[in-house]
């Protein structure tokens, strides 16, 4: 490897930002001297996508870019990658990981939107507010209490209790609901939330189910034939979580049937990407189910916050090494190392590689003023502190020490 293809300036590193990522982000990096920044408002994929990272040091995306294994390969100089929301479902971790690139997200900072929006579905489909819209558009007059509930005493099945379902769960209570909530991890209760012995009991007694799960192998179609017809008839679905999650034919067939009367759905097992904006789905044809274009995320608040707090990971990790936070990496805080230059050595983790580093530098004469490690069970992570002048034979050791995967020093 050649060391100096990852050790720059920062007005010389290249942050490729897709997606439309709020410019939160590009003044941040700005201030921060990052100042060769490239802005699309959109997904891209395929060869364009190839383009945009062959000379990227940082990539910034949103939920929709697919970076693949293979896009990461086309990613000789990537140094980390930003996801500007929660999912990371759509960047394969474990290849960025072997490839020494730190992934970092905004886990908070939606939040509250998507529970907003979700609140307000749960009172519209209640209401059957969707359909009495739609007809209303089309001339007709559907003025009727007939399957119009009040929230209050209704019960609300939250499935996936983490940070979104939980604040839902909290402003349903303030409208009088019953909350009964599932996850795989054992959880606090908030107020007087109840955990459901099983999927299937939550099922069986919620008036509203609202899911709000990562997509993972596990939660793929956990919402299907089966698990729809255990919810009570006359019931509503919402989904803001992931497309993946919910079988959208046999959801079709339920609103059919009418055992479903009615359904919110923001995200989709297939959604347009970059230039193919041609949305169908089976759900189209329904007037008692509110679409959404996966906006769950989408306020200003939110955009601007995630914005800041994506790219501060980003400079942190490239101005001072930490990894605080990162969904795929070694995790290391570390403190300023003015005076110093830091050295960053990714290998992979097997026996021996950090007693390498230190003979390498002690064989050259070089004095470790500080070092800091840590390794997950594939890849370690070092940070080693040098006096400024043994910098540059520094680095030119470590980049020999076998089992190197990435090595750099900060400016
Ligand atoms: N529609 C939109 O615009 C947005 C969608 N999202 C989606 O919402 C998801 C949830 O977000 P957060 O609440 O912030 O995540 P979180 O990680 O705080 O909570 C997810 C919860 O689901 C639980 N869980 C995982 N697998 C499960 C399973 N098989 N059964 C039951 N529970 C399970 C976890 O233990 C965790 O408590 C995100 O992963 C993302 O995919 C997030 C933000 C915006
Ligand atoms: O934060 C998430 O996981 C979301 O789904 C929001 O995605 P977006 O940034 O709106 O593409």
């Amino acid at each position: 490897m050649n060391p100096s293809r990852l050790s720059r300036p920062r007005s010389q590193l290249k942050a490729v930002l897709l997606e439309g990522i709020h410019p939160s982000a590009v003044e941040a990096l700005q201030r921060e001297g990052y100042t060769h920044i490239v802005t699309h408002p959109k997904a891209l994929a395929g060869a364009d996508l190839l383009d945009a990272v062959a000379d990227a040091h940082f990539l910034g995306i949103r939920s929709r870019t697919q970076v693949t294994g293979d896009v990461l390969r086309h990613a000789p100089r990537l140094t980390a990658l930003g996801c500007f929301c929660i999912g990371t479902n759509q960047v394969d971790l474990k290849t960025a990981m072997r490839l020494g690139i730190p992934v970092f997200n905004a886990p908070f900072s939606n939040t509250r939107s998507v529970a907003e929006l979700v609140l307000a579905e749960i009172i519209m489909l209640l209401r059957g507010i969707p359909e009495k819209n739609a007809i209303l558009h089309r001339g007709g007059w559907m003025k009727s209490a007939a399957d119009s509930y009040e929230a209050r005493g209704k019960t609300l099945g939250i499935v996936g209790y983490g940070h979104i379902g939980t604040q839902i769960g909290v402003l349903a209570e303030q409208l009088g609901m019953n909350v009964v909530f599932r996850d795989v991890e054992a959880r606090l209760p908030l107020g007087n939330a109840r955990e459901a012995a099983s999927l299937d009991e939550l099922l069986e007694v919620a008036d509203v189910v609202t899911l709000h799960v990562p997509e993972t192998p596990e939660t793929m179609n956990m919402i299907g034939a089966a698990q729809l017809a255990r919810m009570k008839r006359g019931s509503h679905l919402v989904n803001a979580s992931r497309g993946t999650v919910v079988d959208i034919d046999a959801l079709a067939a339920a609103l059919e049937s009418r055992h479903l009367h009615g359904a919110a759905i923001d995200v989709f097992p297939v959604e347009p990407q970059g230039n193919d904006p041609v949305f169908t789905s089976a759900l189209t044809r329904f007037d008692n189910v509110l679409l959404t274009p996966h906006i769950g995320g989408s306020t200003s608040e939110a955009q601007v916050n995630i914005g800041k707090e994506v790219a501060a990971k980003l400079i942190r990790y490239s101005s001072n090494g930490s990894t605080t936070s990162a969904v795929n990496f070694p995790e290391v805080a570390l403190p300023q190392h003015t005076g110093r230059s830091r050295l960053l050595h990714i290998h992979r983790n097997v026996p021996g590689v950090l007693a390498h580093v230190n003979e390498r530098l002690s064989a050259a004469g070089i004095n470790i003023a500080a070092q800091y490690l840590s390794t997950n069970e594939e890849v370690g992570y070092v940070v080693i502190d040098v006096d400024q002048e043994g910098s540059d034979p520094a680095l030119a050791e470590m980049c020999q020490v076998p089992d190197t995967i990435r090595c750099r020093i900060l400016y």
